[in-house]
């Protein structure tokens, strides 16, 4: 998938447009600033490019994208950034962006969650249902201290759990593929999940019943983490609570919690820019209410917006293409079609 991908990090440098947000409208969206010749980064807060389709839904099949008849999400991203990966896009990954500023000579300045600033002639927000974080366990309480120490909630290095007792919690895809991952690193992995049955894929599914019935690996279902118990600040035991009420604590010096995300557009949705249903509002030329500054796929609204990945797509081509415009005041513009802007590159590389 797109995460093991050679990607082409931030620079100091100006860039014609700065997109929040490496969902499928995002990636194109960089793919068609450079059919354009603009320069363009892309700001996306997770770990990986794809939006949704990667944190939600990665290995469930789409039929409804105009061209494939038939696509796994992460294979869509994948295309997505093979067309993109043409012009070289600068990628920004595990950064939030939470401010902008306009500033006096038109330019934009967007700010993230670790300080950094970067600066663009225009902004585009392709930012979808907003940022996505992972879901935690509120019966836990106040766990910040261990977070990131103790408690995980993916895994960025398997020497964080290399010779340790893993608890996981879950049961989609991601936990179902690091309870068969971690099992040669962890020096033993249990596994708890709330539900009578796993939601992921089946080939996992069947691979963590034969490392169950190998005893390589416990196996809680119906059950659910309650409690984590610490000596000095390490974490020792958790407490499981079975459906029936019963409680049993298991050794752990780590707890990987992987149920999901949730997402939030967050500070994006106090930008002072007109939202309906979640989203902004945008003119049919992908503007907002301020100049420079436009919005496509998910979290663009306009009258009849359809909330899918070919609207998504649509959008971005649209938005870098009017984004031109005001990146280029004054320039006139002609539309080259790929076909035969491709033809001639090819033709004068001969
Ligand atoms: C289970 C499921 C199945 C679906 N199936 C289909 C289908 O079959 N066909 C179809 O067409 N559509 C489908 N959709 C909808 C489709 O996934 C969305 O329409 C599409 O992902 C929108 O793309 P996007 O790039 O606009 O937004 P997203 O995919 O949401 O991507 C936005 C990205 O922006 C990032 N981001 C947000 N805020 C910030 C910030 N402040 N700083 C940095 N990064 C930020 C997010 O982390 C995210 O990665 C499905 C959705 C779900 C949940």
């Amino acid at each position: 998938m797109t995460l093991n991908k050679v990607y082409y990090s931030g620079g100091e440098e100006i860039r014609d447009l700065t997109i929040v947000g490496g969902g499928p409208t995002g990636i194109f969206a960089a793919f068609q600033c450079g059919m354009n010749n603009i320069t363009c980064r892309i700001i996306e807060s997770m770990p990986q490019l794809g939006g949704q389709l990667a944190a939600l839904y990665p290995e469930k099949h789409i039929y409804d994208v105009a061209g494939f008849h038939e696509v796994p999400a992460a294979g869509l991203v994948d295309s997505l950034w093979k067309q993109a990966e043409r012009y070289h896009p600068e990628i920004n990954l595990g950064e939030a962006v939470t401010r902008y500023r306009k500033l006096d000579d038109g330019s934009f300045e967007t700010t993230t969650t670790s300080g950094k600033v970067f600066l663009s002639r225009a902004l585009l927000l392709a930012a979808g249902l907003g940022a996505f974080t992972p879901r935690t366990l509120p019966q836990l309480g106040r766990v910040d201290h261990l977070e990131g120490m103790s408690i995980f909630y993916a895994v960025k290095n398997i020497s964080d759990f290399a010779g340790k007792k893993v608890v996981i919690v879950g049961g989609g895809d991601s936990a179902l593929d690091w309870a068969v991952g971690l099992l040669d690193a962890a020096e033993h992995v249990t596994l708890v999940h709330r539900m009578h049955e796993f939601q992921g894929h089946g080939k996992t599914a069947r691979e963590v019943d034969e490392a169950k019935d190998q005893g390589v690996i416990d196996v809680y279902m119906d059950t659910e983490v309650t409690a984590v118990q610490t000596v000095e600040g390490e974490m020792k035991n958790v407490t499981l609570v079975r459906k029936n009420g019963a409680a049993i604590q298991v050794e752990a010096d780590r707890l990987l919690i992987l149920i999901g995300f949730k997402s939030n557009l967050g500070p994006l949705a106090e930008w002072d820019l007109e939202l309906v249903d979640n989203a902004l509002v945008v003119d049919s030329h992908m503007k907002t209410s301020v100049d420079g500054l436009y919005a496509a796929g998910d979290i663009a609204w306009y009258q009849g917006k359809l909330k899918i990945i070919q609207t998504g797509l649509s959008d971005a081509a649209m938005a870098v293409r009017h984004s031109l415009n005001y990146i280029r005041p004054g320039e006139k513009i002609k539309h080259t079609f790929s076909s035969v802007k491709m033809a001639k590159q090819k033709k004068n590389e001969q």
